[in-house]
């Protein structure tokens, strides 16, 4: 049975996917690995424990499938965004833990940059804003804070990558320091114009151009694993961050369709082709994918907590035992009475872009339990991807007909409705929802022949159901209004007004 294993590098865990011709899942492995907060505001991952996890799983996965490497016909990558991993060249070692996307630690310097009125500058080369939330200003702070970082990095002894590149230099043994185009989209220093790293945006973050990775396309053959899964060596052919290998692996390959990944964040993109085009509704403008001389943009918004509340009401709250425990709690409630729970742990994103905000939970009264609390915040996913929603339809100037959703949490069918409800389109699940993966072993596969065309990878995708409105528009519009209201409060909070 010839396979392609997708390597699915995501916030909270490592997974290793196998997949047959015919899009099944062969075997799957998923671990968990530690999150380190150091400070309020800051997050960061053990570079070593992602790579550790990561093999352990792709082990596990072929042992389980009972795959052999020679019927392993490609890997794929795909990637948790924006994290950064500085290491030495030489020795390999990060010279600090990876600063994940969540982490705050630079929004003085995002806003002071703003104040120099950089805005522009970036948003036009890059499509993105001036947050913390991409990699540049966390390369810069490594090397602000890192003792002798930056004389190495002026050395040429230090390379950055985000962890598609750390992962690939881990696979190859040092063999490849590179990146594809959709991870560089994210960096605050990829012009996605001319698809190059921006040399007077690296001027302007003080980055030595030396640190950063050659950028290749989304599907090609990049080189081959070095022996640590077998010992034939497997080729390693996808490459792209994780929100664009779940656009392409449902199958979004036309201008106007649209998907939407609730994981620890939500992140709603919608191809637009070969166009860039610019948001006028605080949305980003990213590359989806390059393959061959085709080059695919996208639009995105970007939401910080989605899953990522769930786990916080199991692990800070101990509301519940495990994440799937919510809808059963949820449930118990027909509303949540009043409440509205604004998640803004890590600021907000798409369409706010405010660092800082901070949670808040509101409209509670005496009367308020467990339940309305996890009906809140099983809300808060659906209200924040409704804003985003209607950001997008602005931007698009037509109603978006339907949502595609996928991500560890769209297995919640009480979510889906709510979803449904307060967007008031159709919502469709797919029969399988690692789609992410899938997305990273398709363009491995088609880089290698496995398969021939996207109308083949549109084949394989199956609904598994769709979530219709079962609310009234005035009642949807009516809770989005207070959401709204909600939102204002929590906003710049950080800040002290
Ligand atoms: N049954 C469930 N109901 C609601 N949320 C869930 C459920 N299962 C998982 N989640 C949430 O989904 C997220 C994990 O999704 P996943 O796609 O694996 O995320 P990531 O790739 O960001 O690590 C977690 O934040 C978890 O709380
Ligand atoms: O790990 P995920 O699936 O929540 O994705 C994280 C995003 O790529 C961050 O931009």
């Amino acid at each position: 049975m010839k396979c392609v294993l997708a390597l699915d590098q995501g916030t909270t865990s490592s997974r290793s996917i196998l997949f047959d011709h015919a899009g099944n899942i062969r075997a799957a492995a998923q671990k968990e690995f530690k999150q380190i907060y150091p400070r309020p505001g800051w997050v960061e991952h053990d570079p070593e424990q992602i790579w550790q996890t990561q093999q352990f799983t792709a082990k596990k996965a072929m042992h389980e499938a009972g795959v052999h490497c020679e019927d392993t016909v490609a890997l794929g990558i795909t990637n948790q965004r924006e994290t950064v991993v500085v290491w030495n060249r030489k020795t390999g070692e990060p010279v600090y833990n990876a600063i994940v996307w969540q982490d705050r630690r630079t929004a003085d310097f995002c806003a002071k940059l703003k104040t120099d009125g950089l805005a522009d500058t970036f948003h036009k080369k890059t499509g993105l804003f001036l947050d913390p939330y991409f990699s540049g200003t966390k390369i810069r702070w490594i090397l602000d804070h890192v003792d002798g970082a930056r004389k190495q990095a002026e050395r040429g002894e230090l390379a950055f990558g985000t962890i598609d590149s750390w992962l690939i230099w881990k696979l190859t043994r040092g063999g490849a320091h590179i990146t594809d185009v959709s991870n560089a989209s994210r960096t605050l220093l990829f012009n996605i114009h001319t698809l190059q790293w921006d040399s007077e945006l690296l001027e302007l973050l003080d980055i030595p151009p030396s640190m950063m990775p050659k950028v290749r396309s989304s599907s090609e053959v990049y080189g081959t694993v070095n022996k640590f899964l077998c010992e034939c060596g497997v080729r390693i052919s996808g490459m792209a961050g994780d929100q664009h290998a779940a656009l392409f692996g449902q199958a979004c390959f036309e201008p106007g369709s649209s998907k939407n990944t609730y994981g620890t964040g939500c992140f709603l993109l919608m191809n637009t082709g070969s166009e860039a085009v610019t948001s006028n509704n605080q949305l980003l403008t990213t590359l989806a994918w390059k393959r061959g001389k085709e080059i695919n943009y996208a639009l995105e918004g970007s939401i910080f907590i989605g899953g990522a509340v769930v786990q916080w009401l199991r692990d800070e709250m101990g509301l519940i035992q495990k994440a799937s425990d919510i809808s059963k709690l949820a449930a118990e409630v027909p509303d949540t009475g009043g409440v509205y729970f604004v998640p803004a742990f890590a600021g907000l994103g798409a369409p706010h872009w405010d660092p800082a905000a901070r949670g808040t939970l509101i409209g509670l009264t005496r009367g308020t339990g467990k339940a309305h609390i996890a009906r809140a915040a099983q809300e808060a996913i659906c209200f924040q991807s409704l804003e985003v929603l209607r950001a997008m339809e602005k931007d698009c100037g037509t109603p978006l007909p339907s949502l595609r959703v996928d991500g560890g949490a769209s297995v919640d069918n009480l979510l889906l409705q709510i979803q449904a409800d307060l967007l008031q389109v159709p919502v469709e699940r797919p029969a399988m929802v690692e789609t992410t993966a899938f997305g990273a072993a398709a363009l491995a596969g088609l880089a290698v022949g496995f398969w021939e065309s996207t109308d083949e990878i549109s084949n394989v995708r199956k609904t598994d159901r769709i979530f219709e409105p079962s609310i009234s528009k005035d009642e949807a519009e009516s809770r989005f209004a207070r959401w709204k209201q909600a939102v204002e409060r929590c906003k710049n909070w950080e800040n002290g007004t």
